[in-house]
């Protein structure tokens, strides 16, 4: 049985001074799968095309079978829920209403009962933002807003959750907390597909790895298999030390 939940096909895309080149990426059903890869690789605009927010110019991103091409807004919205990596939102916004804004497509009424409340309650607490639900989201700092955005991701109650920049924000408790929510919800089936700044954070959590470089995966892998030195300095084009952690069974990069 093919378990991939999401394939990405032969994928191309471009902008007037940049391409993406013939990416394919897939993510199985309970997995944690990273894309790494310096600024500018193509990271953030390979997770909005998956999430249709870009419209690529050739190749097929495949959803639970389906054609992305074929599915609206509100069925991609069922299925993945996306935390990018820039949201400014136009207007004064709640942090419960941020949260809630996740649940549009199975809101069975324009207004929000105690029963969404509370799970919007829930969600934030996971997050470690109990009793913020009644601040501004613009007075959060960049992590709490960041962790904001997750709990909505996690009110959306989708298989797939995409995510940019993971730990963008996140100090090194937060960073570490949010990536365990995310590798259990891997345990209880779903998947995540995050773009990482933070290779040993990447190379610790995640089950498979992408190296995006120039528009191009130039390798791909379990990470104990790839992240090795001369792949992470081509990637990085800087020099590196890999060392074994002393007791699991991953590898850690030294800058
Ligand atoms: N709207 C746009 N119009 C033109 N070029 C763009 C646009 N958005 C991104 N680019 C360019 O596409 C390339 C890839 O950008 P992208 O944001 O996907 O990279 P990234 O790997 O996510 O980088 P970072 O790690 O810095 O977030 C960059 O050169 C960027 O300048």
């Amino acid at each position: 049985m093919n378990n991939k939940i999401l394939e990405v096909k032969n994928l191309c895309f471009s902008y007037e001074n940049f391409s993406l080149n013939n990416l394919n990426i897939s993510l199985k059903k309970g997995t944690f799968v990273g894309i790494i890869g310096p600024n500018g690789a193509g990271k953030s605009t390979t997770l909005n095309l998956i999430a249709k927010l870009l419209k690529p110019k050739s190749g097929k991103i495949i959803l639970f079978g389906k054609d992305i091409r074929k599915l609206n807004r509100l069925e991609i919205a069922k299925l993945i829920s996306f935390v990018r990596q820039d949201f400014n939102p136009a207007f004064e916004f709640k942090v419960k209403d941020i949260v809630e804004m996740g649940g549009y497509h199975k809101s069975r009424s324009f207004f929000s009962n105690c029963e969404d409340l509370t799970k919007i309650k829930e969600s934030l607490k996971i997050v470690g933002l109990e009793n913020f639900e009644n601040r501004s989201f613009s007075t959060l700092s960049g992590g709490e807003q960041r962790r904001a955005l997750i709990a909505r991701s996690l009110y959306q109650e989708t298989p797939i959750i995409l995510v940019d920049e993971l730990t963008a924000h996140l100090d090194i408790s937060h960073s570490i907390k949010i990536v365990e929510i995310l590798k259990q919800l891997t345990k209880f089936g779903k998947s995540v597909l995050a773009a990482f700044h933070n290779i040993n954070i990447a190379a610790k959590y995640c089950d498979y790895i992408y190296a995006l470089k120039n528009g191009k995966i130039i390798f791909e892998g379990i990470p104990k298999n790839v992240i090795y030195k001369e792949n992470i300095q081509q990637l990085y084009e800087t020099e590196v030390e890999i060392l074994p952690h002393p007791t699991k069974n991953y590898p850690i990069v030294i800058f």
